[in-house]
């Protein structure tokens, strides 16, 4: 096992030789090139690059005291945010910390319940958080970088009426952390009017890149898990993939054999996990590579499934389907916890067999099965190994994926720090909603209703 988060295409040799790497390496070092020397499109969002050995010093500290006011003074904290001021948080506390995270007790769990809204509009969902909160203390992080992102500002004024009537408009400014822009956008007046502390999403890091700023890390600080440590281990990361040479270099060679299978036509990527606690590291990273790559016609598009669950309802297809997708296999080498299944007198189950070997033994072995299996069914597994489950891996994972991100993209000529995409739907929406200004639009699109 190695003492650090790697990639491994050993196991697709049939699918993408190792000739064909080398042969790809000119476009992969081009693409790194433009990447660290800041030239290509987009270059204005890559304050991510330096990140883990740059950020504010003082704010990081400032986060950790406010999640010790939080954990001290809340028993609930709502984080508001939607895409990369949502999935990121979610997807280390998920990761890092107890499976039942909001459910199990207080004792073992020792921080506030963290709940999630603003990633949509529905009002069953705001409506059942709302008795969940019930008359328990709590506070809210609200974050958007733009500070105008319909999702989580509809959530923020039902939350934040809450909070000002149960604890006065004064009482609840002091319960209210923004993470947005330093200057610009709605969110950043109104923590100016009202005095929430605020927490700066830098200008030059793109909200999908944000996991390592305040938008991360303060949901991931109350929640308990440590961010010092998460911050180091993508240092260590962003050392491996500045300064290590091609053939060495994981999150290169990543980048370089996607975009070979690519060229042969596997055109989605699936990002397969065999734990749970995985399946919002899945999430951030579709938003990761589906924002950036997704554009002028081209991409990858990335899908993931949560296995074994997903072999007994999507297994089928990628075994059997449409023959357009490689799979990139995620797993945790050492599992934090064990169970060793044991012997019954009467093997009524047929699982004697099995006695004395661990659960996880178990679940490598299905891993291993499913990646030969699959294999034989002509769909490419790449793997990616985390060592263990804890804050410097996944440091790591973060990094080696946004760094792989954006080699990737400028290795596919597109700008993988722009989503011109996304403001389509938004425009329909406003008009729709009669947001002033939009009127032409929503006479149009009435009319196409009808
Ligand atoms: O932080 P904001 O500005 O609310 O944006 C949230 C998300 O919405 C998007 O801008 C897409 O609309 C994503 O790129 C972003 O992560």
């Amino acid at each position: 096992m190695a003492n650090k988060v790697t990639f491994d295409y050993s196991v697709a040799k049939k699918f993408v030789s190792d000739t064909e790497v080398k042969m790809i390496q000119a476009c992969a070092e081009t693409a790194k090139d433009q990447l660290v020397n800041k030239s290509g499109a987009g270059n204005d969002f890559l304050g991510w690059i330096d990140l883990p050995v740059e950020y504010d010093k003082e704010e990081f500290a400032r986060i950790q005291k406010a999640a010790e006011k939080i954990q001290k003074d809340s028993e609930v904290l709502l984080v508001i945010g939607i895409g990369g001021s949502y999935l990121g948080a979610r997807a280390a506390i998920e990761f890092l910390r107890h499976s039942f995270y909001n459910s199990v007790s207080k004792e073992i769990r020792k921080t506030p319940e963290i709940y999630f809204c603003g990633n949509n509009i529905s009002s069953n969902y705001m409506n059942h958080l709302i008795e969940v909160i019930g008359d328990r203390d709590f506070s809210i992080n609200i974050i958007s970088k733009s500070g105008t992102t319909t999702e989580p500002a509809i959530a923020f004024r039902v939350f934040k009426k809450l909070l000002n009537e149960k604890y006065g408009r004064k009482e609840a400014a002091k319960r209210i952390y923004a993470t947005t822009d330093k200057s610009r956008g709605a969110l950043k007046n109104l923590a100016n009017e009202e005095g929430y502390e605020s927490f700066v999403v830098p200008d030059d890091v793109g909200g999908r890149y944000s996991v390592l700023t305040a938008v991360g890390l303060l949901p991931i600080a109350v929640s308990g898990a440590d961010i010092t440590k998460l911050m180091e281990g993508a240092a260590s990361m962003r050392d491996y993939c500045l300064n290590q040479p091609y053939d060495k270099n994981d999150s290169l060679q990543y980048a370089a054999v996607r975009n070979i299978l690519l060229r042969k036509g596997k055109g989605i990527e699936i990002l397969v996990n065999y734990e749970p606690s995985l399946h919002y590291v899945s999430e951030w990273w579709k938003q990761l590579f589906g924002e950036s790559e997704g554009k002028d016609q081209k991409g990858i598009y990335p899908a993931s499934v949560d296995f074994t669950t997903d072999l007994h309802s999507m297994g089928q297809f990628i075994q059997d389907g449409q023959r357009t997708m490689f799979e990139t296999v995620v797993t945790v080498e050492k599992s934090s916890t064990e169970i060793i299944l044991e012997e019954e007198e009467v093997d009524l189950d047929g699982l004697n067999y099995l006695a004395g070997k661990s659960v996880d033994f178990v679940n490598k072995s299905a891993m291993k099965g499913t990646l030969l299996a699959h294999t034989d069914g002509n769909v490419p597994n790449l793997q990616v190994f985390i060592p263990e489950q804890n804050e410097f891996y996944l440091g790591q994972l973060f990094y080696f994926f946004e760094f792989a991100c954006g080699v990737s993209g400028y290795m596919l000529g597109v700008n993988p720090f722009d989503q011109p995409g996304v403001e389509s739907y938004k425009k329909n929406m406003f008009a729709l909603l009669g947001k002033p200004g939009f009127e032409a639009q929503r006479e149009e699109l009435l009319k196409r209703l009808q």
